[in-house]
């Protein structure tokens, strides 16, 4: 890849690129330029490194990389996840019942909307009451029990969209291990009106079971009855052996498949609590905007697609100004976990060092992805992005309207999250400092100067929506769904395994029978260090 021609051009066209502010003097259409409105969203682009001709030459990197060719492989359900062999088809999951998916012959999509019925009526039954518990009354609380894909975006789009929530139904997620995580939410919730989602795609995850364990424990020993544990427990899985060896009746299982990727599964059965949560008309809304932006990625030409455009800019970043970091920022308190749930997106499927044929790659490959919603992080890491040593190209994300009603916050919200994206490009020059300053005497100045200096030039991407709602949301979600596709295809890995999770796992399995019987098996001198440690503390603590 590195050596393709299309890398090459952009390699020498890196120092061609005069800073941005020049840019925009010399350019007043820049804006019009370099902004693009697709699916509910605008999103302007014109605050990075870029020239028409860099745009041309990432276009050409994409064609060059064959992404063309494989976005028709995703959508035509060839199996592209090569190391597991699978269909990567998380876009069948959005698509019209009237539409076909072909999977060794079968139409996926009719079981997708079989089981979307399924859903549907199980919703409006919990929704309206009429799904009782053991004692005949309705369910008020929902706990999610899943971690990872199972767990980040169901939770992440519960909260983005808490605004149409059901007010009746609290919604709870639990993932961690750590038993403060369950103990903390069982406090709150009572056995009689609890429903409890067991949400796994193996059904084998060791978190997830021993939390579904521990809730079922819980049921049983606060008045909860074997007769009613189908009545509060249900099951999102792929694996129906599991569900039943776990003792939930398969009737009260939601399946999905073998192609749905964990990180890409909140489309399917892994939804059920924010279909509980919005209706199932507003999860229907959800899809549809996945959907928009399916059609949208699939259709237009690479230079007004957001997709292609947004990661072949990440891809200029990582690659050709070797910046390690990308940052998601919303102003939207609404996205909180947006970028958490990012993090498992990109990271998990771009955190590659091999490339689809094994061998090692020579080019970097995904960032670290990290964020916070905006303003907080503006009082938190936002001196480093503006004045650090290091460059982090951000998204910043907001809508034009609010969902509420208070007061002017609105309009300071838009005001920060314009005024940072327009701060990172301009910064401030030394000649601006000083003039900042000049009612201090010159010496003072000089030394005062230096400080409040922003070297500027640093990029960013503004994407605005007019409100939160479940369609726009589902658009958003599938645009770096899209965007983290592409540059697996230009960094030649495949995006859809997991592998680097197993070795940490492995050793834990390792050593935990050795932290239950007091033993310190073969370790590094670090490891049976801690080890050891930790088991004498804890005896000395527990006597
Ligand atoms: O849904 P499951 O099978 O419990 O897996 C949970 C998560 O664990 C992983 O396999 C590894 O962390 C993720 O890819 C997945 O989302």
């Amino acid at each position: 890849m590195d050596t393709s021609a299309a890398w090459t051009a952009l390699a020498s066209h890196v120092a061609e690129v005069p800073p941005m502010r020049e840019l925009f003097e010399h350019d007043p259409d820049r804006f019009e330029r370099f902004s693009l409105r697709t699916c509910g969203i605008l999103a302007d682009y014109s605050k990075n490194r870029i020239t028409g001709r860099t745009m041309d030459l990432l276009m050409d990197l994409a064609r060059a990389a064959g992404v063309a060719e494989k976005i028709d492989a995703m959508f035509q359900g060839y199996r592209i996840n090569i190391t597991e062999n699978r269909a990567v088809l998380h876009t069948a999951l959005r698509k019209n019942a009237d539409e076909a998916v072909l999977l060794d012959g079968k139409n996926v999509v009719e079981d997708v909307h079989r089981v979307l019925s399924r859903m549907d009526g199980f919703v409006s039954r919990v929704r309206s009451g009429a799904w009782q518990g053991f004692t005949g009354e309705p369910i008020c609380d929902v706990v999610n029990i899943g971690i990872g894909g199972s767990d980040l975006g169901p939770k992440m789009v519960v909260e983005a969209l808490d605004f149409y929530r059901q007010k009746n139904l609290n919604f709870h997620f639990v993932s961690n291990i750590d038993g403060t995580h369950i103990a903390r939410v069982l406090n709150k919730v009572r056995p009689e009106t609890t429903l409890f989602l067991v949400a796994s795609k193996t059904f084998t995850t060791q978190e997830t079971l021993t939390n579904a364990h521990t809730a079922r424990d819980w049921f049983l020993a606060n008045g909860g009855t074997r007769d009613g544990v189908p009545l509060h427990f249900a099951a999102l899985s792929t694996n129906e052996a599991a569900v039943r060896a776990f003792g939930i009746d398969p009737a009260n299982m939601f399946e999905f498949w073998d192609w749905v990727g964990g990180r890409y599964s909140l489309w399917s059965a892994i939804g059920l609590p924010i279909a509980l949560s919005i209706g199932m008309d507003g999860f229907r809304e959800l899809l549809a905007g996945a959907r928009d932006m399916d059609e949208h990625f699939r259709t237009a030409p690479f230079e007004r697609n957001l997709p292609v455009i947004l990661a072949m800019l990440g891809v200029w970043y990582r690659n050709f100004h070797v910046f390690d970091s990308h940052a998601v920022l919303p102003y939207d308190q609404y996205l909180e976990f947006f970028p958490r749930y990012l993090q498992q997106a990109d990271m998990e499927s771009n955190g590659k060092r091999v490339a689809r044929d094994g061998r090692d790659v020579s080019w970097d490959t995904g960032p670290i992805l990290w964020g916070e919603p905006g303003t907080n992080g503006q009082h938190a890491f936002y001196q480093l992005l503006h004045q650090g040593t290091t460059v982090i190209p951000c998204d910043f994300l907001a809508p034009v309207h609010p969902l509420h009603e208070v007061g002017t916050h609105h309009a300071i919200l838009l005001a920060n999250f314009l005024a940072q994206p327009e701060a990172l490009m301009r910064g401030r020059t030394r000649e601006e400092a000083e003039a900042e300053l000049s009612v201090l005497p010159p010496e003072k100045r000089s030394a005062l100067a230096p400080h409040k200096v922003f070297p500027g030039n640093r990029p960013s991407n503004s994407l605005v929506y007019d409100r939160l709602a479940p369609r726009v949301l589902g658009s958003l979600i599938a645009l770096y769904e899209h965007k983290i596709f592409v540059q697996g295809i230009v960094w030649d890995i495949n995006s859809f395994d997991q592998m680097g999770v197993e070795l940490g796992k492995q050793l834990a399995n390792a050593i935990l029978p050795e932290l239950l019987e007091g033993a310190t098996g073969r370790h590094d001198s670090s490891t049976a260090g801690l080890i050891r440690y930790c088991l004498s503390r804890r005896n000395e603590l527990e006597e």
